[in-house]
């Protein structure tokens, strides 16, 4: 069975874009993965730790036939493989990669928490979502995703910085 899941990626440090394609190319070809929509790529004021340069930020949507589990198992591999450093909490790296929904379920552990629980505080990630999903809900939350955006603080430093381009997910990349 096909579930869709939202990735929201970020990057900072080092080859921003490099990063980006990267662990995206890694998701696409990944067996029981497909990516099949992205957003622009963002350019956004750092939030929660404001001393680091801007990040880069994006959202994929998948359809996948594994498990959150086992998505998640991907998704922290690929930011191992991309050499992800996590020394300040909230603090510079160059590949962050959050399972921010999967299909409209709960799920609450020790290692995985779906919904997201910070995506509906941070605009970096909302504005891309709702870039590719106008119609998405989040489980438990009733408002629509323009209205929780306009109240965001962090709104006014999520800037477009490559406009997607075309229906192929790695058209992005292209130029
Ligand atoms: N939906 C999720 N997607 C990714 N990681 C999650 C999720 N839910 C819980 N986590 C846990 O969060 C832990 C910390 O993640 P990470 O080091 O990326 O935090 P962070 O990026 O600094 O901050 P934030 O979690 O606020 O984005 C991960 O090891 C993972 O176990
Ligand atoms: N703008 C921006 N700020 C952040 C980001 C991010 O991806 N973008 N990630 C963080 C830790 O998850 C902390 N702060």
């Amino acid at each position: 069975m096909e579930n869709i899941a939202y990735i929201a990626l970020g990057s900072n440090l080092g080859d921003r874009v490099y990063y980006l394609r990267s662990a995206i190319e890694a998701l696409h070809y990944y067996e029981g993965i497909s990516v099949k929509s992205s957003s622009s790529i963002y350019e956004t004021d750092p939030v929660g730790y404001v001393h680091q340069d801007k990040f880069l930020n994006m959202v994929v949507e998948v359809a996948t036939t594994l498990s959150p589990f086992a998505l998640f198992d991907v998704t922290q591999q690929i930011e191992r493989e991309f050499g992800r450093k996590r020394e300040i909490r909230w603090g510079p790296r160059t590949l962050d990669l959050d399972i921010l929904l999967y299909n409209h379920e709960n799920i609450e552990t020790e290692q995985l928490v779906i919904p997201h629980p910070r995506m509906a505080e941070r605009a970096f990630v909302l504005i891309p979502l709702l870039e590719i999903n106008s119609h998405l809900a989040i489980p438990n939350i009733s408002e629509p995703l323009t209205d929780i955006i306009d109240r965001l603080p962090d709104k006014e430093g999520v800037r477009v910085w490559k406009q997607k381009d075309g229906e192929d997910v790695f058209a992005l990349f292209e130029s």
